[in-house]
C-alpha cells in the first residue's frame, strides 16, 4: 500500500492583483507521506500560507491550477460541501495566532464541541463534553472542566494554542498543517507546543506540514525539509541532508544567517522577497539576491536536478556558488 497521504503536482495559486493574476505558489510539487513531518521553510512572502491554505481549500478568490491528491483524490475541484466534510475531519490546521483563529464570545468547550456537531453529529451531548476533556487533557490544559467554560482571553496564549491543537486533533486528522504555531509564543511555551505536536503526530499517525521560518523547529522536528523562495521550491531533502549538505544558494544563505558554532559573524542576504507583481518570473528567481554570481552560472528556466536519491535542486548556480564573504576571503 502507498505511503503517500498527500501528492501535491505542479500546483498553482494566484491572486489577482490590479490587472492579472499573480502566481504565489508557482509549479509546487511535493508529497507528504503518512507519519512523517514534511517542514516548509522560507523568508516572510515567500508562499507557505498561500500552499497551506491552498491545500485546505481555504482561498475564496485564488486561481489554482494542477493537481492536490489527498488520499488518492484530487481536491483541488472538489465542491466546497466535500471540502467542508473533509475540513476538521481528514485535514485540520493549527494557525499562527490563536486569539484571531477562536471566538472570542464563545466557550473554550463549545467551540471544540462544535467540530463534533459538524462531523459527529450522532455524539450526544455527554459523549461531547467527555471527548472534550478528553482532548484538553491530552494537550496538557490543567483543570480541563473549569477551562471548558472559560473564553479565550481568560487563558495564556500558550493555552489557547493547546486549544487550537485541541480542535485541530479532535476528529484524528490524517493531514495536520501546523501554520508557524509558535511564533506567538514565548520560547518556554513553545518547545513544549511543538513537543506536543510531535506526541500526538506518533499517537493519531498522521502526517504533518509544518510551516515556519525558524530553522531551529525545522531541525528540531521535521523528517523532510522543503525550502520555499518567491512561491517555488529550490531544495527538498530529508532533514539530515538539508543541513549536513545544503546545496541551493538561498538554503545556504539561510542557513548562514543563524548563529552556528564557530561562525564569528551572521551572512546577511541581500534584498527582500519582491511582492508578488514584481516578482521576476524568468530565470533563476534567487539571482538578484546574489548579484556576484555570473548570469552564466544560472539556468535558463530552472528545474528542480535530483542530485541524490530525494535531493532535488533548483538551478545549476548551485554548483559555483559561495556566500560573498567566503569569496572576498579567497581574492
Ligand atoms: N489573498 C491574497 N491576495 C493577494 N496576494 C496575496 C494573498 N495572499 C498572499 N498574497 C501574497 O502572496 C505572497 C506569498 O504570501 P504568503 O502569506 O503565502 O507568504 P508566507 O511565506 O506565508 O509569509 P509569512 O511567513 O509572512 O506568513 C506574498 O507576496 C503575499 O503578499
Amino acid at each position: 500500500m502507498s505511503n503517500k497521504l498527500l501528492e501535491i503536482k505542479n500546483l498553482k495559486t494566484s491572486f489577482y492583483i490590479n490587472d492579472g493574476y499573480y502566481a504565489a505558489v508557482d509549479d509546487v510539487t511535493l508529497t507528504v507521506n503518512k507519519n512523517e513531518i514534511l517542514g516548509i521553510v522560507g523568508e516572510s512572502g515567500s508562499g507557505k500560507s498561500a500552499l497551506a491554505f491552498s491545500v485546505m481549500g481555504l482561498h475564496t478568490r485564488a486561481k489554482m491550477e494542477g493537481n492536490i491528491f489527498f488520499n488518492g483524490e484530487d481536491i483541488v475541484n472538489v465542491s466546497k460541501s466535500e471540502l467542508n466534510k473533509m475540513r476538521g475531519n481528514e485535514m485540520a490546521m493549527i494557525f499562527q495566532d490563536p486569539l484571531t483563529a477562536l471566538n472570542p464570545l464563545m466557550e473554550i468547550g463549545a467551540q471544540i464541541s462544535e467540530t463534533f456537531i459538524l462531523h459527529r453529529p450522532t455524539m450526544t451531548r455527554r459523549e461531547r463534553k467527555d471527548r472534550v476533556i478528553e482532548l484538553l487533557k491530552m494537550v496538557g490544559i490543567p483543570r480541563p472542566e473549569y477551562v471548558f467554560s472559560q473564553f479565550p482571553h481568560e487563558l495564556s496564549g500558550g493555552m489557547r494554542q493547546r486549544v487550537m491543537i485541541a480542535i485541530a486533533i479532535a476528529n484524528q486528522p490524517k493531514l495536520l498543517i501546523a501554520d508557524e504555531p509558535t511564533t506567538a509564543l514565548d520560547v518556554t511555551i513553545q518547545a513544549q507546543i511543538l513537543d506536543l505536536i510531535r506526541e500526538l503526530k506518533a499517537t493519531i499517525e498522521s502526517g504533518v506540514i509544518l510551516i515556519t521560518h525558524d530553522l531551529g523547529v525545522v531541525a528540531e522536528m521535521a523528517d523532510r525539509v522543503a525550502v520555499v523562495y518567491a512561491g517555488q521550491i529550490v531544495e527538498i531533502a530529508n532533514v539530515y541532508t538539508l543541513f549536513k549538505k545544503p546545496l541551493h544558494p538561498y538554503t545556504r544563505s539561510l542557513l548562514h544567517s543563524v548563529p552556528a558554532d564557530g561562525q564569528d559573524k551572521l551572512h546577511v542576504i541581500h534584498g527582500i522577497v519582491p511582492s508578488l507583481k514584481h516578482l521576476p518570473r524568468e530565470g533563476c528567481r534567487f539571482a538578484h539576491r546574489i548579484p556576484w554570481m555570473d548570469a552564466s552560472d544560472h539556468e535558463e528556466n530552472p528545474i528542480l536536478h535530483e542530485v541524490e536519491p530525494g535531493h532535488y535542486v533548483r538551478c545549476t548556480c548551485y554548483k559555483n556558488f559561495s556566500l560573498q564573504e567566503d569569496e572576498s576571503k579567497e581574492a
